[in-house]
């Protein structure tokens, strides 16, 4: 069952080129919505419009209501380019049945950033008479607060072994090929964290993730569900890692090992061979490369291959995530036997974790990548929140080397929230 706001008023919209800001993150007024990468990307704060929904359809709603809300919408727009006028930012759980369904918000206010180019956009709901300027809108913030003690659980080693190994056991019986498991771990503060201090920790650890905070949902992550941008489409596929020493001689090695790798290789495949196919079915021609590259990070190395297509039929960021959520890097292959073994073995929600994240704006463009390497914040409790972390396993997986990996995707959101991690 789906929650449906009341029915979308019409927005108001106007946009205007404003001075590129050193910093982007910086503007960030507290509990703000980041879409950040490189510096560059959105920010956006205030509320216009909510939809909340749920269940298996939750994205078929968001797509429906947002049509609702474009087509009704007056936009002003000086700058005339994918993320200007009116935009909205959304988060959906991994799972149909979750409780933590999804939410589209279009806010009040957003500045974005791209190729030096920057905007400010108003959107109001009550007929937008003046604009305010950015000062304005922006008020007098406080800096972000600095972090307070944050103890992080260290999770339970048994279990998972217990459930990767049980994983393994079906994979050999023939009951699927891959399954993707995951564990949270809580941590708890002396008092609340302020989003914004965790965001600028992610942006300057991982400059090539998407530092993003959409309704409570925080985290950097590498991978792309969908980016739709003026009838192109890319999505990049991450699956099959390994954890760097720090040694590059080394870690060249390794990473070609990756790259050489029967195990990561057939764990990627399964994950491209799904973004492909429903990417081929909405476009004339999908490009994909031969051979994976390998994706460095600070904390793991990845096997990434960019799909790209040319849409044939224009159709809009959230049709595309409909299809391509769970793709088999978070879930599984073949999908339904995989997302039952998740029901079955993983114990735990995964809420909006592993779940599509991003925007959308009036002509269908964004930009939706997969909620990895991120963490839940308690809605009721801002001191309290739960990391996520998840591993593919296939019949060559070994429960030891899945809970190391698993560390090392936990690791982006542990620095963040202060913790020290040995090496
Ligand atoms: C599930 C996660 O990551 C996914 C699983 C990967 C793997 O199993 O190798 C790699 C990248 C992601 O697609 C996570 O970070 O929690």
């Amino acid at each position: 069952m789906s929650v449906l706001a009341a029915s979308p008023v019409p927005l108001v919209v106007r946009t205007v080129e404003i001075p590129a800001p050193d910093d982007l993150l910086a503007l960030l007024p507290p509990h703000g919505i980041s879409w950040v990468r490189r510096g560059q990307g959105l920010i956006a704060w205030g509320e216009s419009a909510r939809l909340e929904t749920a269940g298996a359809q939750r994205i078929d709603e968001a797509d429906a209501w947002w049509r609702r809300v474009t087509r009704h919408a007056l936009v002003r727009d000086d700058v005339r380019q994918a993320g200007t006028g009116l935009v909205a930012f959304g988060s959906f759980s991994f799972a149909d049945a979750s409780a933590a369904g999804g939410s589209l918000v279009v806010p009040r206010f957003v500045v974005g950033l791209r190729d030096g180019r920057a905007w400010f956009t108003v959107i109001d709901g009550d007929g937008l008479t003046d604009l305010p300027s950015l000062e304005d809108a922006l008020g007098d913030a406080s800096p972000p607060a600095p972090l307070p003690p944050i103890a992080i659980d260290e999770g339970d080693r048994d279990a998972w072994a217990t459930a990767v190994a049980s994983a393994i056991e079906r994979i050999g019986a023939g009951e699927l090929d891959k399954v993707v498991l995951a564990r949270a771990v809580q941590a708890t503060g002396d008092g609340p964290v302020d989003v914004r201090t965790v965001l600028t920790a992610l942006a300057a650890d991982y400059p090539s993730c998407w530092a993003f905070h959409v309704d409570g949902l925080v985290g950097a992550t590498p991978e792309l569900l969908a980016r739709v941008d003026h009838g192109l489409v890319t999505s990049r596929v991450l699956a099959g890692t390994i954890r760097p020493t720090g040694d590059e001689t080394a870690d060249l090695a390794h990473a070609a090992a990756l790259a050489r790798s029967s195990k990561d290789r057939e764990e990627h495949e399964y994950a491209v061979t799904s973004v492909t196919n429903v990417l081929a079915a909405h476009c004339a021609s999908v490009n994909v490369p031969d051979e994976p590259s390998v994706l460095h990070l600070p904390n793991v190395m990845h096997l990434a291959t960019d799909v790209t297509g040319v849409l044939s039929h224009n159709a809009s960021a959230l049709e595309l995530i409909r299809e391509l959520h769970p793709s088999a890097a978070v879930c599984g292959t073949p999908t339904l036997a995989a997302a039952h073994v998740i029901d079955e073995l993983e114990g735990i929600d995964r809420g909006r974790y592993a779940g599509p994240v991003g925007w959308i704006d009036a002509a269908g463009d964004g930009e939706w990548c997969i909620g990895l390497r991120s963490a839940e914040i308690d809605a009721t409790d801002p001191s309290r929140m739960r990391l996520f972390a998840g591993c593919g396993i296939v019949a060559a997986s070994e429960p030891e080397a899945e809970w190391a990996e698993s560390e090392a995707k936990l690791e982006p959101m542990r620095r963040a929230l202060g913790a020290h991690i040995d090496a």
